[in-house]
């Protein structure tokens, strides 16, 4: 997909009419590489041959409209009433952004009611608009230390009319959704049906996965509390497989789709021998295929460790037809139910080592729950309470239809639908699985090649 410059806009509700708390500092700020300054934007592609192929002149090829503070605003902060919500799967870093909006809003904005809808978007049907929870800074001021989210959250889908019905109900007239593809996707809806109906209200999106399956942005927020936390688990089954005869310890993770906390996780371990995705294919059986790799590594060094996310592997279970491991159906959202590929290959593994005379001793951890309802860890603590400021930022401008996300290491306004357009995934030919290729010194491919793909030497080592 080819993105123009027009493409990359935001839509404004109107006019800044108002001077911003921020106008003065802002003043005298030009553009660096640590700042850009009102006007300026962010180029969404930074390689020169990359800009060179749009073959346009500078100011056409296409770039972000750069997130912070306006000298003017649109919305007079004492008329506006502000509305959060948190939806979908849990991520480290929820409280943070809570309480960064609520921070930024009060103290900076002196913005004096905001509210939070409760348990994801079934917080704004009309069973639940009324049950929300006043939002101040004493009330949020330690939350940030806990994982989860004081809002709760929820799948399964919402009306967006009756949502909008809600915020006009409640005289919301800017509005926060902090969410992974589906609540993007919501915010999209809910701001093409405010803009049908005319009305005043800021949808700003705050993208949020545990799975860092967003794109147009770095990374999710959470993304790097959460491999950190997985990386303990890796460690743990290291232990217990190199001390067991023909250990065998495997680890299975969270990322339906795309494997970036299973890839991130072990080059952070830096202990697995064999880490497998989604984005991945791979077989079990045949000479060059996954069950031979782990005899020959039981072999070589005694034990094998192996990094598995959730989403891997789902063709295989379809292949073994075993309907108790074969996902079924969808979630509330219309997510599709994964088959449990750990146990899947827990059983396999065993079956295997064991009619080749190497009886192992399994070490099988599923630890996705507890990694994924931690607390955000330094890093994504800062980075919630700036993608936060962001967002404040960008409502109280009347930007709308939009989403604050770090691209390039730039905040920046995405355009909702744009949030979206893709899934994020592990790039197979790229640098990231380049790099767990040559850390773990598996084959680039278990089993025949996908007709596809041309076949490359086997690894690295
Ligand atoms: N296709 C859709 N159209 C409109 N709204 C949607 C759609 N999919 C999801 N939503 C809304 O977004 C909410 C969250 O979606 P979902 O449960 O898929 O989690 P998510 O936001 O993708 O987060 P994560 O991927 O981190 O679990 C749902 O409860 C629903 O209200
Ligand atoms: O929260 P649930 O319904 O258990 O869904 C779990 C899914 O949500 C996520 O945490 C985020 O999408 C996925 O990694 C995981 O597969
Ligand atoms: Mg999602």
């Amino acid at each position: 997909m080819t993105l123009h410059l027009d493409d990359l806009r935001t839509r404004r509700l109107g006019a800044c009419r108002y001077d911003s708390p921020f106008s003065e500092v802002l003043s005298t700020k030009q553009t660096s590489p640590h700042y850009v300054a009102e006007g300026d934007r962010v180029l969404l592609e930074d390689t020169v041959s990359m800009l060179a192929g749009h073959g346009l002149p500078s100011g056409q090829v296409p770039s972000f409209e750069a997130a912070g503070p306006r000298r003017r605003i649109y919305f007079d902060p004492a008329n506006v009433t502000a509305g959060i919500v948190t939806c979908g799967g849990l991520c480290p870093g929820l409280n943070n952004v809570i309480r960064g909006l609520v921070q930024e809003l009060a103290v900076h904005y002196k913005v004096k009611g905001i509210l939070g809808f409760r348990n994801g978007l079934q917080g704004l049907t009309a069973e639940h608009r009324n049950d929300t929870i006043e939002l101040t800074p004493e009330r949020v001021r330690d939350i940030h230390n806990a994982g989860g989210t004081i809002l709760g959250s929820s799948r399964g889908g919402q009306d967006a009319d009756e949502m909008v019905d809600s915020l006009v109900l409640r005289g919301i007239n800017v509005m926060f959704v902090i969410g992974g593809d589906g609540g993007m996707r919501a915010a999209t809806f809910l701001s093409e049906a405010i803009r049908a109906r005319g009305l005043d209200i800021a949808v700003i999106g705050v993208p949020k996965t545990i799975d860092n399956d967003l794109p147009f942005t770095d990374q999710s927020f959470g993304f790097q509390s959460a491999f950190a936390r997985a990386t303990d688990f890796i460690s743990a089954v290291s232990v217990e497989a190199a001390a067991s005869p023909n250990g065998v310890g495997i680890v299975k993770l969270m990322g339906r789709h795309s494997g970036f906390i299973a890839a991130y996780a072990a080059l952070a371990a830096n202990s697995s021998d064999i880490v497998l995705i989604p984005e991945v294919p791979f077989k079990l059986g045949g000479a060059d295929g996954l069950l031979a790799h782990v005899e020959q590594r039981v072999r070589a060094k005694g034990f094998v460790v192996i990094v598995l996310a959730e989403g891997a592997g789902q063709d295989l279970l379809e292949e073994s037809g075993l309907p108790q491991q074969n996902g079924r159906g969808t979630d509330a959202s219309g997510n599709v139910k994964l088959g449990n590929i750990g146990e899947l290959l827990k059983e396999r593994i065993a079956a295997h080592l064991s009619a080749v005379g190497l009886a192992p001793t399994m070490r099988y951890i599923d630890p996705s729950y507890a990694v994924r309802s931690i607390a955000a860890n330094a890093y994504d603590s800062v980075y919630c309470l700036r993608l936060a400021h962001a967002a404040v930022h960008a409502a109280m401008a009347g930007c709308t239809e939009a989403a604050v996300a770090r691209w390039r290491r730039r905040f920046v306004h995405v355009p909702l639908p744009l949030m979206t357009s893709r899934r994020n995934q592990v790039d197979p030919d790229g640098d990231l699985w380049m790099s767990v290729l040559e850390t773990t010194c598996q084959p680039a491919e278990f089993g025949p090649s996908a007709p596809d793909r041309v076949r490359v030497r086997s690894g690295f080592c």
